[in-house]
């Protein structure tokens, strides 16, 4: 038996385990079964916490429901940092990733804002199976066309929508994560630009399908937004579960800040699912 928690933010929903002091029997298959939201505990992402070396906090080991791996994750960052703070009393913390260290602090308010990293935008870094220009991808399905792409430490695809209530988002999300020019999948997100300040985003997240919110998802959106002149490089990003505020830096970073939960916490019988 090990404690587990179960975390979220804005929705998007995180069974967190701890491997910091001693190993744990975790694979792709049983992190799957756990994540099943019939059969297991059920959450968007599978999170384990490993030692941080060198500098960082923590390690974040990232798992969607299908047992892959991930690059990032945006509100599982913000709820790592709130674990990792508290137990160390301190309002700035690193947390490591497979795809680099994302230093995050304590704001007013019960927010915390995570330096998410470089948005990437060459073709090979999204990554894309052919040479195209990312700002514009020869993608589209039933008027839905023309998205935007980058990476966040996972790959992003922006469609720019003009009313979001008309987007079969569960319809077209699996088509589009699933296209050809996508050899990694994707993260689908479509995005209704309200102002210069507010866009509103609905995404489907690779693997785990339509959540309520994902905050690479925001910070792909603000950064494509601004790349095709729909935005400023600040906005509010209004997702099913809540909004994050994003700021794509002069230096390329993208700052998101954002609420943090922890909806309850267990024991969790390991041998009870396959490994
Ligand atoms: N919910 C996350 C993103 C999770 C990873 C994603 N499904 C992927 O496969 O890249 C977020 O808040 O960013």
């Amino acid at each position: 038996m090990v404690p587990f928690r179960k975390m979220h933010g804005l929705g998007n929903d995180f069974v967190v385990l701890d491997a910091r002091r001693a190993d744990l029997p975790i694979t792709p298959r049983r992190a799957a079964a756990i994540a099943d939201r019939r059969f297991g505990v059920g959450c968007d992402q599978f999170i384990v916490l490993e030692p941080g070396l060198d500098g960082a906090d923590v390690f974040m080991r990232i798992r969607n429901p299908d047992g892959s791996e991930a690059g990032a994750c945006g509100n599982a960052t913000r709820c790592i940092a709130s674990l990792v703070a508290a137990e160390s009393g301190r309002d700035r913390v690193v947390v490591r990733t497979i795809a680099g260290d994302l230093p995050v602090e304590r704001l007013p308010g019960g927010l915390w804002r995570a330096d998410m990293g470089p948005a990437r935008l060459g073709w090979r870094d999204v990554p894309l199976a052919r040479e195209v220009d990312t700002l514009h991808l020869p993608i589209g399905r039933d008027g839905v066309a023309d998205p935007a792409a980058c990476s966040m430490g996972n790959p992003h695809v922006t469609f720019f929508v003009p009313d979001l209530g008309a987007v079969p988002v569960t319809a077209l999300g699996p088509v589009f994560e699933h296209d050809a020019l996508l050899p990694e999948r994707a993260n689908i997100g479509f995005a209704q630009v309200l102002s210069p300040d507010h866009i509103r985003l609905e995404v489907w997240e690779r693997s785990a399908g339509r959540t309520l919110a994902c905050g690479s998802a925001a910070c792909a959106a603000i950064v494509n937004a601004a790349r095709r002149g729909l935005t400023g490089r600040r906005a509010a990003v209004a997702l099913p579960g809540g909004t994050l505020q994003m700021e794509w830096r002069a230096d390329g970073h993208v700052l998101m800040t954002g609420p943090v939960a922890t909806a309850f916490t267990g024991m969790l019988d390991l041998g009870a699912y396959p490994a």
